[in-house]
């Protein structure tokens, strides 16, 4: 079925090129399309150069396209003039992976910023910055200067600054590659409210598969200014592709066998290997308690679960040992219950 769409951000066909004409042009962004839906958290991975801050300037009106089409929030934004740029950016807030604090300023100062900015009066500023700091749990350090915090705090001020006009758009750039892990789940959940509890689209880019996994719906991966992969989250991360390539999502996961894995295990089993997708455990579950009755036995020789915004996945790897045609029928009643890969003999890795 095809997902209702309500697209807050269109790219067309959108190419970015640096110094065309001048020495090597470098082409950061190249032929992108893409919506992101109302309500949405649309996350870009990929490697540093991949083209992720290009993109997300682009979206804002910080970078002009070389070609395409780029719609926000109803607006062109290709074609338009700095002035009425002003009013779309004035709907996106944007959370950094450096913070941006100024630092002359305390808690509350940052966040009152961007309402001081629009023209807030000071009754209804205060009120504003209480109620975010409130939010992001920091009632208790209006006052603190950003020195004073933690990095994660940090990040949880310039979230309630970005939050602080009441955007549409909120757009995160490597927003908790500067934290260490235990203050990232806190980022990412902070992130996870503001999508959930205030309606907040979200575009997130990153290199840290763990942003995706934990927060957003949908992914898509650049490589070289290209979009190569892109779909729901949940799909990407759970789905061994039918054309048999490896995905740049599914190769970053712990649940499937690396080469060296595949080395091993064939080391030490010599029966044939499968991998099965653990959607629904319990079919798989109900098959494996029928090895007997095909008269096979097996042996898990890998495996392991993802947790993602939505739901729960994993493959397991089995080996399976017994006479030829027996192997083959239980192959196929598994068949019935999950999506079945065949690891074929003399290969390396798991595709
Ligand atoms: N203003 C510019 N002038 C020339 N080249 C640029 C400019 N901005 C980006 N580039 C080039 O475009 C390519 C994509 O850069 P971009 O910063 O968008 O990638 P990224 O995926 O965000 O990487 P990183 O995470 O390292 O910032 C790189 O080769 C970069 O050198």
């Amino acid at each position: 079925m095809a997902r209702p769409k309500n697209p807050l951000i269109e790219f067309q066909n959108v190419t970015r090129t640096f110094n065309p004409g001048k020495g090597t042009a470098v082409t950061a962004v190249d032929d992108v399309s893409f919506t992101v839906d109302h309500g949405e958290v649309y996350g870009v991975i990929g490697f540093s150069g991949a083209g992720k801050s290009t993109l997300i300037r682009l979206i804002n009106g910080l970078e002009r396209p070389t070609a395409g089409t780029i719609t926000v929030l109803g607006h062109e934004v290709s074609r338009m003039s700095e002035s009425k740029l002003r009013h779309v950016r004035s709907r996106i807030g944007m959370v950094f992976q450096q913070f941006n604090l100024f630092q002359s300023r305390n808690v509350a100062g940052n966040v009152a910023y961007p309402l001081r900015v629009a023209g807030w009066n000071k009754a209804d500023r205060e009120r504003r910055v209480e109620e975010l700091l409130e939010f992001v749990g920091l009632a208790d350090k209006a006052k603190t200067y950003p020195e004073q915090l933690s990095g994660g705090q940090k990040q949880r001020v310039g979230i309630a600054r970005a939050l602080a006009v009441k955007p549409d758009i909120l757009l995160a750039d490597e927003s908790t590659s500067a934290l260490d892990p235990s203050t990232t789940g806190e980022v990412l959940r902070l992130l996870r409210r503001a999508n959930e509890e205030l309606g907040i689209t979200i575009v997130a880019i990153t290199h840290e598969m763990e942003v995706i996994r934990s927060i957003a719906d949908r992914v898509a991966v650049m490589d070289r200014g290209k979009i190569v992969e892109e779909g729901l989250v949940y799909d990407i991360f759970s789905n061994p592709r039918d054309d048999g390539e490896i995905t740049f999502v599914g190769s970053a996961l712990k649940d499937r066998p690396s080469a060296e894995d595949l080395t091993r295990i064939r080391r030490h089993s010599d029966g044939r290997l499968i991998t099965v997708s653990l959607k629904d455990s319990a079919a798989v579950g109900g098959v494996l308690g029928r090895a007997g009755e095909f008269g096979i036995a097996f042996e898990i020789v890998h495996g392991g679960m993802n947790t993602t915004k939505n739901a729960s996945f994993g493959l397991l790897t089995l080996a399976l040992t017994g006479r030829t045609e027996a192997v083959q029928s239980f192959v196929e009643a598994m068949r019935d219950a999950a999506p079945v890969q065949e690891v074929e003999p003399g290969q390396e890795t798991l595709r």
